[in-house]
């Protein structure tokens, strides 16, 4: 007896972006034309070589009060924790889609976030507030939506990232993990910041949850005063500001580029 399996295949319209050199593949889900269970599907989607490659992906969808709701998947095709630049790449594409003008509010997995866009394709997007940084010797822990290991260095252009960022993740933070920056401070409130991320489990070109955990513990260290402070990341300078609380911060707003790159269709 022959017997057949036939696959379903169909193609699906997605967006590809980039913050700061942080891409990402979207794809508008409001008529829930995307299968969300597939793990297997989204870390393909993601892969450099099979797919379309990105360090994640995200869904758009309707919420029933604010603009939209955020999906976020890593690149290893697990739903994962706030991704700042994916947020500012989103608001940017619901811009797009005319769902927003200059001003946008949704909904992530941390909760409610607002955003702000501007003529010159920067997008400021507000952080959960973070109610507590954790000082260890020789790094700062804390949560900006995403976990993060705040690490000093002399010389991050020559800082192995991808060894000792996954030395570090492996070893300090388990099966959960955590993502691990490096930075060195430049003077003034200038501070360059490299990024391990989890779920890519290699380095990015920038991380925006990474520089804002960066920007909260460089103050909170005392390794700056300022309430406002730039951070260059190798793919692009972003800004954090925010306003110290006792033992956290609040209103805290991160800006950068967000940039569509290309639109097409994909076998899925
Ligand atoms: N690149 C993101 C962070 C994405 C989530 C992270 N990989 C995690 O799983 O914690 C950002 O811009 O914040």
């Amino acid at each position: 007896m022959t017997c057949c399996i036939f696959v379903l295949m169909k193609t699906i319209p997605f967006y590809k972006y980039q913050g700061t050199g942080n891409d990402f593949i979207i794809i508008d889900n409001r008529q829930h034309i995307f299968d969300k269970n597939s793990t297997h599907k989204i870390e393909k989607l993601c892969d450099r070589k099979f797919g379309i490659g990105a360090d994640g992906l995200m869904l758009l969808e309707n919420h029933d009060q604010l603009d939209f709701t955020m999906v976020y998947y890593n690149a290893d095709g697990n739903e994962s924790t706030m991704c700042g630049n994916g947020g500012r790449c989103l608001v940017h594409f619901a811009q797009h889609l005319g769902i927003v003008q200059d001003k946008a509010s949704f909904e992530a997995i941390d909760g409610i976030h607002h955003a702000h866009l501007y003529a010159n394709g920067e997008v400021s997007l507000q952080m959960s507030n973070v109610s507590s940084l954790q000082v260890f010797d020789g790094h700062v822990f804390t949560n900006t939506g995403s976990p993060h290991h705040v690490q000093l260095t002399d010389n991050v252009e020559h800082t192995d990232v991808v060894s000792q960022g996954r030395h570090l993740r492996n070893t300090l933070y388990g099966k959960e993990g955590a993502n691990i920056n490096f930075v060195e401070p430049q003077g003034g409130n200038l501070f360059k910041v490299r990024t391990y991320e989890r779920g890519v489990e290699d380095e990015t070109l920038s991380c925006g949850t990474g520089v804002t955990a960066v920007a909260l513990a460089m103050h909170h260290t005392q390794q700056t005063d300022d309430h406002q402070v730039q951070l260059r990341t190798p793919g692009g300078d972003l800004k954090v500001k925010y306003q110290p609380t006792p033992g956290g911060y609040k209103d805290i707003w991160l800006t950068g580029a967000a940039t569509q790159v290309f639109k097409g269709e994909v076998l899925i």
